[in-house]
């Protein structure tokens, strides 16, 4: 799996019965990332610097794949099937269509291993948003029927996933996860991210600015609804004129709108939650959570460790589960969640 943070890929080793066994990340190249930071607007020679990403992409996917065999003691042919998310790089729906770069054929032959891909393009066939795909894994691993439980993904974007004790399980996108909080770290503070949120915490929060990009017109939409890059990103930001504010400021206003854009969905959506499980990188983000919680004073709110997944860890962990889904030609979309038309099998096999 590697995400909208474009930060590099998790891999995980997992099984029904044993779990996850084993965990590695590697980050992206630079030179990579930055090439896949451009394909996600158009740009000179679009067609040709995309096959060559997709190539990099599976690369990247196989030297991590080949190092968690290793780790693990490890065959290719112990390996059911790898699922494989690629690197999104456009997400529009509506014009039915979504692409994550990933050249499969090359990672099944690099790996040696049976490649799940492609794993959203036929809930968009179906007519579904095509993300989030978590929720049906996360009603299998954090459902309780005791209690209401909302599981919160705080990737580059943020996603919910609903799981009310009697009902059927919910979810959507909420906007902006850690893209917008790292396109203003990088623009002031170098390459990293805003470790521990310290920096946004050292910021005040700017109100008029704060309400400006609150009447975003995404944060309104009935689910379902995704989002990404497409909508959220340095263009967004550069909306509002902010060379007049301290950076700290505006990076302050910006984990309080991700904070805020979190609690009002899950307020609309599932008011009597009683805890809220977080997973995702912006789970180490100390400001973002004491924001949450600020405003979600009525409900726990806790890491996905507490709940036996790391919260690095969980994503990655969903893809392997969706393609023993695929493995066992059941559907992986849950169609109060995407819109779809129905129920459908998610994915595409690239035999190894
Ligand atoms: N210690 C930390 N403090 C603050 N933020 C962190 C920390 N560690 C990771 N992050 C944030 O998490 C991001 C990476 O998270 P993650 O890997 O879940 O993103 P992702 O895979 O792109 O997710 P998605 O696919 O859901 O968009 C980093 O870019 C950073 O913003
Ligand atoms: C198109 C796409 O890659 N969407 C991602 C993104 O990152 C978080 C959020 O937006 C979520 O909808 C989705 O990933 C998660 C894993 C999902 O499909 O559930």
């Amino acid at each position: 799996m590697s995400g909208t943070s474009l930060d590099g890929v998790d891999a995980v080793l997992w099984s029904p019965n044993s779990g996850v066994t084993a965990h590695r990340f590697e980050a992206f190249d630079p030179a990579l990332q930055s090439q896949l930071l451009r394909l996600n607007q158009s740009g000179p020679d679009e067609l040709h610097q995309a096959a060559l990403a997709a190539n990099a992409v599976a690369r990247a996917y196989a030297q991590v794949l080949r190092t968690l065999l290793e780790e693990a003691g490890a065959r290719p042919q112990d390996v059911s099937a790898a699922g494989a998310h690629g690197q999104t790089v456009r997400h529009r729906p509506e014009l039915g269509f979504t692409v994550q770069l990933l050249n499969a054929a090359l990672l099944a032959e690099l790996t040696g291993v049976d490649i799940v891909a492609d794993l959203r393009s036929r809930d968009v066939a179906a007519g579904g948003q095509g993300a989030p795909l978590v929720p049906a894994f996360h009603r299998a691993v954090f459902g309780r029927p005791d209690a209401d439980i909302a599981v919160l993904n705080i990737g580059g974007m943020a996603n919910l996933s609903l799981l009310p004790a009697q009902g059927p399980t919910g979810g959507f996108d909420t906007g902006p996860g850690n893209v917008l909080l790292d396109t203003w770290h990088r623009h002031h503070q170098g390459p990293a991210f805003d470790a521990g949120g310290c920096w946004a915490a050292t910021g005040r929060v700017l109100p008029d600015l704060l309400a400006r990009w609150q009447s975003e017109p995404f944060f309104s939409l009935p689910p379902p609804r995704s989002t990404g890059r497409d909508l959220f990103d340095w263009t967004w930001l550069q909306q509002q004129v902010l060379r007049s504010f301290s950076p700290a400021d505006v990076q302050a206003t910006l984990a309080e709108l991700t904070a805020w854009s979190i609690a009002d969905a899950l307020n609309r959506a599932q008011p009597a939650t009683n805890e809220l499980i977080v997973c995702g990188g912006g789970a180490f983000n100390l400001d973002l959570l004491h924001r949450l919680q600020r405003h979600l004073p009525q409900l726990q709110v806790v890491t996905s460790d507490r709940r036996g997944l790391p919260p690095m860890q969980v994503e990655a962990t969903a893809f392997a589960w969706l393609a023993a889904r695929f493995t066992a030609r059941e559907p992986g979309n849950l169609v109060c969640v995407t819109g779809a038309q129905g129920p459908r099998i998610l994915g595409a096999l690239y035999p190894a």
